[in-house]
């Protein structure tokens, strides 16, 4: 398979198409999921040459996580709904790509076990965990606590969620339940056997639906998407953990300024995939504003459409310190397990390796504004 697209037609293939559907879709009219790749298109890069772009290094530092690219694995849900090994498999290819993996809280495998998978195939694999704050603060804290002793080295709260954006393919679908004998494995309570428990999840927790409310059978909380967060639940966090603690989901730039005033350790300028609010800008539209904003005072992380090499190019050259890539992940996933995660992860890299050095770049921090042009 040559392109990310020909990954998501074998995934389509493979998948219970409501599954698809799921991991597809975006938000209402689907404007925002298209936009992000769209965005994409309206985009000319100029490259600079004779610059002696041999000897290319593409390896980032990020916050203290060495990454062999300035690709990541953003974190998305259910990896057992694409592949009956999930999150252990994703785990395995991102480490030995020896890029950041971003988990998922709602991931289908237990964070213990996801970075036991990486270990064995690298001795310190770069894993982030995404966090949904949940109203019921020690549960939250128990859940950073778990995650800190499974070895991960950065928390990202997820804040473009107060409440769960509406996919109207997952309502058509009456997708709304994982299927029986999965799980959100890090929401079981502390200490409860992992082996208890014989009820689905409910992805579409309301808000309403609080704590413990998944069933009295089961010991899985649901996740709740909580509208009250505020910047204190973040400093709450702050004081609760040493690790570097990023936020995920800012499309305005005033927001930005907050997050440097606030002292969180990076953001990620992200609109879910198009999947929250839908209408919102293409996160490369806001970009250069937001980059403008933070002016290099902590890492900008990006995500949303990013399916070439070029479009890698374009997020660096306009302030992006790294991108994160969503759906091509699980795309690889569907259609070819740990080597398909792989095959999408070596695609992304040959393929920006390559506009790199068409655009004159040794290192991912060549790349400049003047690049692009719209
Ligand atoms: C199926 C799916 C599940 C996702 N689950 C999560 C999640 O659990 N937490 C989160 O912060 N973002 C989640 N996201 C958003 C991604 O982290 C990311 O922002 C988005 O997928 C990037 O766009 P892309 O898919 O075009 O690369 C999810 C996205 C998809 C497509
Ligand atoms: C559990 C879900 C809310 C995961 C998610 O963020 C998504 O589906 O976009």
């Amino acid at each position: 398979m040559r392109t990310i697209a020909e990954f998501e037609a074998a995934a389509r293939e493979r998948l219970d198409p409501a599954h698809y559907d799921y991991f597809a879709g975006g938000a209402q009219d689907e404007i925002t999921l298209r936009d992000n790749e769209e965005a994409y298109k309206r985009l000319r890069l100029v490259p600079r040459v004779l610059r002696g772009s041999d000897k290319r290094d593409l390896s980032v530092d990020l916050l203290g996580t060495p990454s062999s690219m300035p690709i990541l694995v953003a974190p998305t849900a259910f990896h057992r709904l694409a592949h009956p090994d999930g999150e252990l498999v994703t785990a395995r290819a991102a480490a030995r790509a020896g890029t950041i993996m971003i988990v998922s809280m709602a991931s289908t495998t237990a964070i213990e076990d996801i970075a036991a998978a990486a270990r064995e195939v690298a001795p310190d694999p770069g894993l982030w965990f995404q966090l949904y704050l949940q109203p019921d603060l020690e549960f939250t804290e128990a859940i950073v606590r778990r995650a800190e002793n499974a070895g991960i080295k950065a928390f990202v709260v997820t804040v473009d969620s107060p409440v769960l954006g509406r996919r109207e393919r997952d309502d058509r679908n009456a997708f709304h339940d994982l299927p029986s004998g999965l799980f959100v494995e890090n929401l079981r309570n502390i200490g409860e056997n992992r082996s208890g428990g014989n009820t689905s999840h409910s992805i579409h927790a309301p808000a309403t639906t609080l704590n413990g409310g998944a069933s009295r059978r089961s010991h899985v909380r649901e996740i709740v998407m909580s509208a009250g967060l505020n910047w204190d639940h973040i400093a709450w966090l702050r004081s609760k953990t040493k690790l570097p603690v990023l936020i995920k989901g800012l499309l305005h730039a005033e927001d930005a300024r907050l997050a440097v005033h606030h002292g969180v350790a990076g953001i990620v300028v992200s609109n879910h995939g198009g999947r929250q609010l839908d209408t919102v800008p293409a996160t490369i539209d806001v970009l250069p504003e937001i980059a403008a904003a933070v002016g290099g005072a902590l890492p900008v992380l990006l995500d949303g459409g990013i399916r070439r090499g070029t479009d890698v190019v374009k997020a660096l050259a306009l302030g992006a310190d790294a991108v994160g890539v969503g759906r091509p992940v699980v795309w690889g996933l569907a259609a070819g397990g740990r080597e398909g995660v792989s095959e999408v992860l070596e695609m992304l890299r040959a393929d920006f390796d390559q506009a790199l050095a068409l655009c004159g770049g040794r290192h991912p921090a060549d790349l400049t504004p003047d690049q692009v042009r719209r």
